[in-house]
């Protein structure tokens, strides 16, 4: 049998990939440091193999290619020779039960002999390097700490909102309802997303550039750490507004105002002394502002000691002394070149007025868990001038269209100064009667800040001819996973499907500890290159967590479009949608993006979607019918949620994997191929993220640590990973299209078609 299913399928895949793919096999090793570079995205580890290694690696394929050309099978060959020594092959029967013959070696594993000896000691190294990193760092840090809901999710009426007025933001000093603590890797930087210090940069006499004054330049650790614990009042005469012509104030959306929490109006930075705004303002210094928008957070060890329901009290205390916290701007724009140009709202996240006029309190506990918490890397400061400053998009050569969304149109444009290949997403104006899309100033900001090799790097923002469009300079990938997945005759490996999966838990991670939720995670939104390299992009739907929620957000799809167009952006959404959003849900968090990893794990796997449901109803229909309909006993609070008055169907709970045998399709029928898509272990992961009650559905950082990930098959090098040609003859969504005979996808194309005609100047 397994001779069958080894010269089966994915000897098969495997040819095929072959056959269709350049598939790139770059040096590998079996050694801790590959796996940490999978883990980490990191580089550098991987320049530190010796070449003992890579000749080894080049031997031991060599000669697995030899006994493929005996055996008929690459894989099985290798696997059959893991399984039949070594005390119980390798990793799998020892730490899971599973049979070395179901869990196959494949080509470009971190280890390169399952069921070997290395292959204990690669687990083992694993072990220890993850024992190294708890040591390395002492204490876990907060941000390793598992967050797996949001402890300040507010169930706010709009009524509530509404009441709030511009007019109390400028001059009411109260106390935020707490915002999430600042992760410390941000809390240094002065251009931090929860720092909310604007930095304006002042213009270098010689050289006539924009550059970030020199008194926010990061100090060194020490000197930082003086300064905030210190906490002084009194501003820091270098980051005082500039005199003079070079004073140039630009609206430098490198800081995240939404991430700082900030919505009070005038720019960051600046103290609204009175009703007057935005006449008389005083700046404050970026050190200052930083200390005292970090004092107004709560600590991890004020969550700790006071958890949600302290955090909720401290909220409602300070909403007692005159909230106005939350802003609700009642729409998701920002007018450009109007009143609002000074100042946005931003929706519901009314955090900034609190933090900027709030007073400090020096030796807070926060400065305690900053000098007792080792530091993570800061992330690079990055300037980019706004509007102000921004280079034109006519610095770019348009290559093709790549794909449309909803919020945008991206293109592949080369940089006609470095010749670099670019993606350019054109943010859509067209529709917008009232100002910049909101959508469009939460993916600027949040991928200006945030940097982490899972996460799509914006380089800089450039403005169209008129400077009526503004458009994102992303680095270039490939491919889209959907789009990728649509071109492939088989799914991915598990290997590579381990591969992903963990760069996908790494930058989703990331995300969770920077309190932010992307929302809208599915397989378009990943995006995967030649190296190997998958990255979440689209943050259009992303927002911060911790910080009050409107009650209609769980309606995450735009109403600007209507009718058909907006039926089919929902569709796409609803097959990742968590049941908690489905049943209308008003408070969530992190619980909601690992739902849709499940689904993304899913589909991966077997490349089909996992729930394809048409409408809400429907999608919940056959989440229950494959799952069990849920009741309180499984999760609590189940029966209160507004959806669930509708009389659903009662199926039997049950996982994906019962007994061993997958429930779902596409599963099965691997399993019948004798070729299990999935170990127990894998099953066991799908189900913890497939989990009913968003209390008990598995964090990312528990995820990652899950078993299945040091089971073989291994992960798959990145560098390892197969690479697929990249067709931009045709743009993505064109080629989506053309595969599906769905109704909703012609109409689709049909106004692709249309919108295309009317487009103007080289960019549309
Ligand atoms: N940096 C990039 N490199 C290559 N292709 C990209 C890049 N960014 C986006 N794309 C492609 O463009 C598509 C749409 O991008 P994106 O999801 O950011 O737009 P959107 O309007 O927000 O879409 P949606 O309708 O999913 O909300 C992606 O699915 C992907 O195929």
């Amino acid at each position: 049998m397994a001779a069958g299913r080894q010269g089966g399928y994915r000897d098969n895949e495997y040819r095929d990939r072959e056959s269709n793919f350049d598939v790139s096999r770059r040096a590998l090793t079996n050694s801790k440091e590959e796996y940490d570079r999978i883990r980490t995205g990191s580089r550098d580890v991987v320049r530190t193999r010796n070449t003992d290694a890579r000749d080894r690696i080049r031997v031991r394929q060599k000669d697995v290619r030899e006994r493929e050309a005996i055996n008929g099978s690459y894989r099985s060959s290798s696997s059959r020779s893991d399984s039949g020594s070594s005390g119980g092959g390798g990793l799998g029967p020892k730490r899971c039960g599973l049979s070395v013959k179901a869990m196959d070696k494949e080509p470009g594993e971190l280890s390169s002999d399952s069921g070997s000896d290395d292959a204990i000691e690669s687990e083992s190294q694993v072990k220890d390097f993850e024992v190294a990193k708890v040591e390395k760092n002492g204490t876990q840090s907060p941000l390793e700490r598992k967050r797996k809901f949001s402890p300040i999710v507010w169930d706010q009426d709009d009524k509530e909102v509404n009441n709030s007025s511009k007019v109390k933001v400028a001059t009411t000093v109260t106390t935020l309802p707490p915002p999430p603590p600042l992760p410390r890797a941000f809390r240094q930087s002065p251009n931090a997303p929860y720092g909310g210090v604007e930095i304006h940069p002042v213009k270098n006499r010689e050289t006539g550039t924009l550059e970030l004054p020199t008194a926010v330049k990061p100090p060194p650790a020490e000197q930082s750490d003086q300064k905030l614990g210190n906490n002084q009042e009194a501003e820091q005469p270098e980051a005082e507004q500039p005199e003079g012509d070079d004073y140039v104030p630009t609206h430098n959306i490198s800081s995240s105002r939404w991430a700082a929490g900030d919505n009070s109006p005038g720019d960051e930075g600046e103290i609204i002394d009175d009703d007057e705004f935005p006449k008389r303002r005083r700046r404050l210094s970026p050190e200052l502002m930083n200390t005292r928008v970090r004092n107004k957070l709560l600590s991890p060890e004020e969550y700790k000691r006071d958890g949600y329901e302290g955090a909720r009290a401290k909220s409602s205390e300070s909403e007692g002394r005159g909230s106005h916290g939350r802003i609700s701007s009642g729409d998701d724009h920002v007018g450009i070149g109007s009143d609002k140009d000074d100042y946005m709202e931003i929706d519901g996240q009314g955090v900034k007025s609190e933090t900027t006029v709030s007073h400090s309190d020096t030796g807070s506990e926060d400065e305690d868990y900053e000098r007792e918490t080792p530091e993570p890397p800061a992330p690079p400061l990055r300037v980019v001038n706004m509007l102000q400053g921004c280079r034109s998009v006519d610095e770019f050569e348009r290559l093709n269209k790549i794909d449309e969304g909803t919020y945008g149109v991206v293109y592949r444009a080369k940089d006609k100064k470095t010749g670099e290949v670019v993606a350019l997403k054109k943010v859509k104006m067209e529709k917008e009667k009232e100002g910049f899309p909101l959508t469009s100033l939460r993916e600027i900001n949040i991928l200006l800040s945030f940097h982490h090799p899972s996460i799509v790097d914006v380089k800089e923002v450039v403005v169209g001819s008129n400077l009526d469009s503004i458009f994102m300079v992303m680095e270039y990938m490939e491919h889209d996973l959907k789009a990728l997945m649509e071109a492939m005759k088989q799914p991915f490996s598990q290997s590579e499907v381990k591969c992903l999966m963990l760069q996908l838990l790494e930058g989703v991670k990331y995300l969770h500890d920077n309190w932010v939720l992307h929302r809208d995670l599915k397989t378009s939104n990943l995006l995967l290159n030649n190296r190997g390299e998958l990255k979440i992009c689209d943050f259009g739907l992303a927002r911060q967590y911790g910080s009050p929620l409107k009650p209609y957000t769980h309606l995450v799809v735009t109403l600007w479009y209507s009718g058909v167009v907006l039926l089919y952006l929902m569709v796409l959404y609803l097959f990742l949608r968590a049941p908690e959003l489905l049943l209308g849900a008003k408070q969530y968090s992190t619980a909601i993006d690992m739902w849709s990893l499940g689904c993304i794990m899913a589909e991966l796997l077997s490349k089909e979607p996992l729930f394809n449901g048409k409408t809400e109803f429907d999608q919940i229909d056959k989440i229950f019918r494959t799952l069990g309909t849920p009741n309180e006993t499984i999760w609590p609070g189940f029966s209160k949620l507004p959806g669930v008055k509708v009389n659903f169907v009662k199926h039997q709970l049950r996982t994906l994997a019962g007994s061993g045998l997958a429930i779902w399709p596409p599963l099965v029928n691997f399993k019948v191929t004798g070729s299990p898509v999935l170990s127990d272990s894998g099953f066991d992961l799908l189900n913890k993220l497939l989990t009913y009650d968003p209390e008990k559905r598995i964090t990312a950082e528990e995820a990652l640590n899950h078993e299945w990930f040091r089971e073989v098959p291994l992960p798959k090098s990145k560098e390892f990973m197969p690479t697929f040609p990249a067709q931009h003859a045709q743009d993505r969504r064109t080629r989506r299209v053309l595969k599906s005979p769905d109704p909703l996808e012609e109409q689709r194309r049909k106004e692709l078609q249309h919108g295309e005609l009317g487009t103007g100047g080289i960019f549309g």
